[in-house]
């Protein structure tokens, strides 16, 4: 019997850059939600530490030494005094570097998952500061619960109560690196956004989020101009609410009324983008036990 972990899309609903950092960190305020749409770890134990890849989006990770997953699970083993050990399988489905923190959510269900394999149940609260070692994403990745990130990314507030709503995600199938797009961003500093404590369903949400930005969705546009065409394309889509790009880029998100009319809407896409429809997923994503 294998342990197994989903590590969800997270999805920035908005994304306002309030600040700068001595050392360069932007200040960030934003909404950040988890999508159905999911990468997956699991675990065997036996032997030293290895890590093999599958999954459609596996590839474009083949050359990367130090993947997340390995060095989360370094850190933990270092932190813990234990020795790293076990067979772990990614089965890689989120498009890497594409703003919807896909290492960061491998990072944080490495951590979690071997939080258990190895006996040590520390529990999120104890593994946060490793998970804030690990990238500015990767805390709130660790409960995969919406959340109001604010410092870096990881001071955590409770967001919002989420209606039923229905999410598309496309991406244009163009890598961006986050520190070029921070780089590349013009303009000052915004206010943080004003937002309720619930919405009572997805239209009265888009109305609110549609009086907030993304900070960092011009810049992706000039360095990736295919980010505007995936814009047009959702906000083309019938029952689409609002459409923004999410993180750094170059995946977009719409929000619907309803996770099917979303997964209907998502099949109406190009099929050379990579699309995603349904809904958000309910918070920390469940540990089970896989054959
Ligand atoms: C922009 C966001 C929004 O959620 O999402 P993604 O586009 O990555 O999904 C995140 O802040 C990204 O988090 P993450 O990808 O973990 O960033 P890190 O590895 O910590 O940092 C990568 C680089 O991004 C820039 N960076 C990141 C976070 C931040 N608050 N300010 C920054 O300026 C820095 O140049 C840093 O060197
Ligand atoms: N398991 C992993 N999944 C995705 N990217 C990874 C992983 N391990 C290391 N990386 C590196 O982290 C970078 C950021 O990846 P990712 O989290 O997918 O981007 P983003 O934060 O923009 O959504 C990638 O460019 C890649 O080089």
């Amino acid at each position: 019997m294998a342990l197994a972990e989903a590590a969800p899309a997270k999805v920035n609903l908005h994304l306002h850059v309030v600040g700068c950092r001595a050392d360069g960190y932007h200040l960030l305020d934003s909404l950040a939600v988890f999508a159905g749409a999911a990468d997956r770890l699991r675990y065997r134990p036996g032997g030293p530490l290895t890590l093999h890849l599958d999954g459609p989006e596996a590839g474009a990770l083949s050359a990367e030494p130090d993947n997340l997953v390995l060095r989360a699970a370094r850190l933990l083993a270092e932190a813990a005094g234990v020795a790293p050990q076990g067979r772990l399988w990614l089965t890689k489905v989120l498009p890497v570097a594409s703003g919807i923190g896909g290492g960061s959510a491998d990072a944080a269900a490495a951590l979690r998952l071997l939080d258990r394999a190895w006996g040590l149940h520390w529990g999120t609260r104890r593994l946060a500061p490793l998970a804030a070692q690990l990238g500015a994403d990767v805390p709130v990745c660790l409960d995969s619960r919406a959340a109001r990130m604010g410092g870096v990314g990881g001071t955590l507030t409770d967001a919002p109560a989420l209606p039923a709503a229905g999410l598309v995600l496309a991406n244009p199938r163009v890598p961006l690196a986050t520190p070029a797009v921070f780089r590349a961003r013009e303009g000052g500093f915004s206010p943080e956004a004003s937002l309720p404590a619930a919405w009572a369903d997805a239209a009265a949400m888009a109305r609110d989020l549609a009086r907030c930005g993304n900070d960092l969705e011009a810049a992706a546009i000039r360095l990736c101009p295919a980010v505007a065409e995936v814009l047009a394309g959702l906000r083309g889509l019938e029952g689409c609410l609002l459409a923004r790009m999410s993180g750094s880029g170059a995946t977009c998100f719409a929000l619907f009324a309803d996770p099917r009319g979303a997964e209907m809407a998502a099949a109406r896409l190009p099929a050379t983008w990579w699309r995603w429809g349904g809904g958000f997923t309910e918070g920390a994503s469940k540990p089970y036990s896989a054959p």
